[in-house]
């Protein structure tokens, strides 16, 4: 086909590359080149891409094949492109059509060419297949062509008609293959990521649908079972009718029985009815268990559970014995202030106060259950919220009855001294209804409305602060404390009672993983610094972990853990003494306190500076210990000559007394000595021994007043590794409670004076001099 000139239609919506036949429909334009081709170039025309810019160089010639309508109804053509042809210029031709000259390509095929053809075929042959496209994929194999079969792209739905436009004017055949190859790689590529991506749409997708229809089958199921439907009247009337319920219990359940048989299903109040019922069904009214009242049987239990705590162990022992004996003899347990009905454990953190409650429990034959109380600020929390609450809950004695599953179980009511109170009502004061066995054996909760008997329960307490439970409470409470153990306990603890435990929690024997006393000693005095073992038995528990690990991906078959191998498992010791370092310079005494985790060492650092005299405190330090502070400067002032300090020193400087760890609130009297200590060590220029703790209130005159947590302060002391301490004269009686082993290891200095304790405490004037020369 060799013509000169041709009609063409201009084409904007659609690229026609060679062997393509396409349905136009005919407007005017291509009304008039269809005319034009039909009249006067044997029913040939070119068609063209419409560009935006430029006219197109290339276009292809076709055949009219048919004219008629389009499914539209309107007018249209079905065109065959034959073959690739560059665009001349425009020439004028007959009708209302524009004429171009075209120039037909001639291609050359090589081998080349056809390689790339058959590669192009088999990508085409894997996009079809993807869509299932079997059919096209038979005519793909049929086709040999290697310039028909890159025009075949023209069908492609992949491509674009820029990426069309750009095979139509690539008239070299390789180039052409080359170029449909690239694209279909990539879209080939595409495909497969976003197949991935389906499928992982699709997998989510009927994962959420199964579990559709799975929850719709377990509906089903429930409905077959009769549970789906809530229960009715009369179900709950014969579970009340059926239950072992007190008299007054079974009217009031019948009562509302009665009225949810009369409210609608649509009414809330159906639905809080049967959750009242269900509570009140669910407590364990008839339930009791036996008690076994045999006190050596008591003691040998808490001895079995527990290493030391001799005079705690003997309390409850005693607590337990007239317990029992009232009981027996069908005497009410005694009530009100000052009975001691309920026994309070109190000591720091760790120091086995939850485990002595469920040891108790073990040793009477009770049930246990914790009542953790830390933070309760609200009555309803005691004692339940009234029905007409939304969303109402009986209070935590309640719940607690209910756990137990007796009504007679030991109820340990943890953390009493953290129980607040605000606008909400106040906790306590309900917790006294509770514990006071006059009132409690008919408790009423809020929620339930009916008399609970609390009077079979024995309650425990536990606190860390005696000073922060209420009066009140305290009043009814039989206090034992439990100041923390000393090394030799803690290792003894660790050793008979916590290894064990985190041997079997770790699965290991003790044919496994040893552990000396030595390394326990360590672990006690620079691992950790507390008054109980808990850190102790969280350290252990990472040792045996790692013991487990090793024993796992190793090949050995035992390990014996001794003190240098404690760095390995668990790093270096976190504490280690730093009195020495911290009373290097004047101004530093190391007091000793008690605060709720247990007894502890506490630095006073006093320091001068020109300026206007006066005292600057700071440590979030409350009024007694301020004024404590304040005393021991008029004390420094006006005894300036019996302390060997020179009372110019005052005069002109301001002086800041500091108690760190800034964070935490201290106060109390009992630093009183230590800061006496420290302003005449700042004035003295005399650095305290740093072996040296002390405790004790100071008056104005000097006294020496007796403090509180003796055993506390001192079993801190020797944790601390202080070695000489100075305590009240009046304390001495309670050094008797002081565990002999600490006693040994401290040198205790009683002390009615403070000048004796300045005189003891710091470095001798004629040492620091020689000191200094050196
Ligand atoms: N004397 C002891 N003999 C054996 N084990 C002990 C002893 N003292 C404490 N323990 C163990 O130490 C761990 C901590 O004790 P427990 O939880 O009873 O402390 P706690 O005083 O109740 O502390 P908290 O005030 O934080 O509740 C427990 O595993 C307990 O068994």
């Amino acid at each position: 086909m060799t013509q000169a000139s041709l009609p063409v239609l201009f084409l904007s919506d659609l690229v026609v590359l060679p062997g393509m036949v396409v349905p136009i429909a005919l407007d005017d334009a291509a009304q008039a080149a269809v005319d034009a081709a039909r009249s006067s170039s044997g029913g040939e025309l070119l068609l063209a891409p419409r560009l935006e810019d430029r006219y197109a160089s290339y276009g292809v010639v076709a055949s009219v094949e048919r004219v008629g309508r389009t499914m539209g109804g309107g007018a249209g053509a079905v065109l065959r492109a034959g073959q690739r042809a560059r665009i001349g210029s425009g020439v004028t031709g007959p009708g209302a059509a524009l004429w171009v000259e075209v120039e037909p390509v001639a291609e050359t095929v090589t081998d080349h060419a056809r390689e790339l053809a058959e590669e192009y075929k088999r990508l085409v042959v894997a996009v079809l297949q993807r869509r299932e496209a079997w059919q096209i994929i038979d005519q793909v194999h049929q086709m040999t062509d290697p310039s028909k079969i890159a025009d075949a792209a023209g069908y492609a739905p992949y491509l674009t008609d820029e990426q069309k436009r750009e095979l139509l004017e690539t008239p070299d055949v390789e180039e052409r293959l080359e170029t449909v190859i690239a694209w279909t790689r990539d879209h080939l590529a595409e495909a497969e990521v976003s197949d991935k991506i389906n499928e992982d749409v699709r997998e989510g997708m009927e994962k959420t649908q199964r579990e559709f229809l799975l929850r719709q089958q377990l509906a089903a199921i429930r409905k077959e079972l009769g549970e789906g439907e809530p229960e009715g009247a009369e179900d709950y009337r014969s579970r009340v009718e059926s239950a072992d319920l007190p008299e007054d219990v079974r009217a009031a359940a019948l009562k509302e029985v009665d009225k949810l048989e009369r409210s609608s299903e649509q009414n809330p109040e159906a639905a809080w009815i049967r959750t009242w019922l269900d509570t009140v069904l669910e407590l364990p009214w008839g339930e009791r268990t036996d008690d076994v009242n045999d006190v050596t049987a008591a003691r040998a239990q808490l001895d079995a559970d527990h290493h030391g705590l001799d005079e705690v162990k003997e309390r409850i022992v005693e607590y337990l014995a007239v317990r029992s004996r009232r009981a027996e003899r069908g005497l009410q347990v005694i009530g009100g202030r000052g009975s001691g009905a309920v026994i309070l454990l109190a000591g720091p953190p760790g120091v086995g106060k939850t485990s002595l409650g469920e040891s108790v429990a073990r040793a009477m034959g009770r049930t246990f259950v914790r009542v953790a109380l830390g933070g309760v600020r609200d009555e309803a929390e005691i004692r339940g919220h009234r029905r007409t609450y939304v969303g109402a809950l009986p209070g935590r004695i309640v719940r607690a009855i209910k756990e137990a599953g007796s009504m007679n179980p030991v109820v340990l009511l943890d953390e009493v001294d953290k129980v607040g109170s605000d606008y909400r009502g106040d906790p306590a004061a309900a917790l006294l209804e509770v514990l006071d066995p006059a009132q409690n054996h008919t408790f009423r909760d809020h929620y339930l409305e009916l008399d609970l008997d609390l009077s079979d329960v024995l309650f425990i307490a536990t606190a860390n602060v005696v000073e922060q439970i209420p009066q009140a409470l305290l009043d009814r409470m039989e206090l034992v404390t439990l100041d923390g153990y000393t090394e030799e306990d803690k290792v003894a603890i660790a050793r008979d009672f916590l290894l064990p435990r985190q041997l079997e929690r770790a699965a290991l024997t003790e044919a496994e993983v040893s552990i000396t006393d030595a390394a326990l000693r360590e672990l006690a005095a620079n691992y950790t610094r507390e008054a109980g073992v808990r850190q102790m038995e969280r350290l252990l528990a990472k040792a045996m972990r790692k013991a487990a690990t090793k024993l796992a991906v190793g090949d050995r078959e035992r390990i014996d853990i001794d003190e240098p191998d404690l760095k390995e498992l668990l790093g270096r010791p976190r504490f280690t003494p730093e009195s020495a370092e911290r009373t290097a310079v004047p101004g530093v005494a190391t007091g000793l306190a008690v605060t709720g985790m247990g007894g502890d060492v506490l630095f006073i650092e006093a320091s001068a500076h020109e300026g206007t005299a006066g005292l600057t405190l700071t440590g979030q330090l409350g009024d007694v210990m301020k004024e404590s502070a304040q005393i021991a400067l008029s004390f420094v002032k006006a005894h300036a000559a019996d302390l060997g300090v020179d009372r110019a020193f005052f005069e002109d400087k301001a002086i800041h007394v500091h108690v760190p760890a800034g964070a935490t609130p201290k106060d109390g009297p009992s630093a009183g000595i230590t800061m006496v200590t420290a302003l005449t060590s700042l004035a003295t220029g005399r650095p305290v021994r740093s072996e040296v703790g002390m405790t004790g209130e100071v008056t104005l005159n000097g006294r020496v007043l007796p403090i509180g947590g003796l055993k506390q302060k001192l079993l801190a002391a020797q944790r601390a590794g202080l070695t000489e301490v100075f305590v009240p004269l009046r304390n001495e009686p309670d050094l008797d409670d002081v565990p002999a082993e600490v006693r040994e290891a401290l040198t205790v200095h009683v002390v009615g004076d403070v000048l004796d304790v300045v005189r003891g405490a710091l470095t001798p004037a004629d040492e620091v001099a020689a000191t200094q020369a050196a």
